[in-house]
């Protein structure tokens, strides 16, 4: 996979070189190729805002540096043979976007090129994006409803929760299958708590059913702890499981 970023940050993408994103890199399982929006302005100030048409608070990004940026990045990409023939997949972190979610982190993670567009100020220009969705598939995405002061956090994040997905990045493949919202019977559900050694910690020990070798009680009540985390805290997602699932899963273990 390619991941280009245009951004006025570069350096707030720094952790895009370490952990997990860093390896893959290293691997050459993921290309990131991260860009200074204003090496694509041409005045004295490499000016990337201005003042919103219609009023009010705050700037706006100019759409002029972000339409010259975009076009290089998409030259320089068709020049890369992984990404030649592919289109890139525009995603714009924003408040007013689709609701980042597993599900859509799995459908970005089988594209083999995503350009992030991440914006400060009050957003950048509609045209832009009009742009751009005439000839590329565009995806404005919200990681939570609040509003930081730019997309950079929101890049970092989503690159993270589709790199891990890559084949072979995680390394034991195995383990985003019970992922909190991974598909299948435990689809929707929050993780159950888990342990490891020692023992004992500070006279706290572990639940008896876990050191019991017993895989089918094991798997059962590590479903029912996600059920009653999930209630807890989430119970707009009970609703979306699906109990045959559940006892799918129950006769399965
Ligand atoms: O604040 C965010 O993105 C930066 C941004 C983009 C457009 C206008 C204002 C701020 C964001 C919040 N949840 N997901 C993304």
């Amino acid at each position: 996979m390619r991941i280009d970023v245009v951004t006025i940050f570069p350096e707030y993408l720094e952790p895009l070189n370490v952990s997990l994103v860093g390896k893959a890199r290293a691997r050459g399982q993921l290309l990131v190729e991260v860009h200074n929006l204003r090496d694509w302005t041409h005045d004295r100030h490499n000016t990337v805002d201005d003042t919103p048409y219609g009023g009010g608070p705050g700037m706006v990004m100019k759409p002029d540096p972000w339409g010259e940026a975009l076009d290089r990045v998409e030259a320089r990409g068709r020049a890369d043979e992984r990404t030649a023939t592919a289109d890139p997949v525009l995603v714009v972190p924003a408040p007013s976007g689709r609701p980042f979610t597993q599900a859509l982190a799995v459908e970005l993670s089988e594209k083999p090129w995503l350009v992030f567009a991440p914006a400060r100020y009050e957003g950048i220009d509609r045209r832009v994006i009009d742009e751009y969705a005439g000839r590329w598939e565009v995806h404005e995405v919200s990681i939570g409803d609040y509003v930081l002061a730019g997309g950079e956090a929101a890049v970092l994040v989503i690159t993270e929760a589709v790199a891990r997905l890559l084949p072979g990045v995680l390394g034991n493949a195995e383990s985003h299958r019970d992922d909190s919202f991974a598909p299948g019977a435990m689809a929707d559900l929050l993780e159950g708590p888990v342990y490891t050694k020692p023992p004992e910690w500070r006279g706290r020990g572990i639940p008896e059913v876990l050191l019991s070798g017993h895989h089918g009680r094991i798997a059962r009540w590590r479903r029912d702890e996600a059920f009653r985390r999930t209630a807890a805290h989430r119970p707009d997602l009970i609703e979306r499981c699906d109990p045959a699932a559940l006892d799918k899963h129950d006769r399965a273990v």
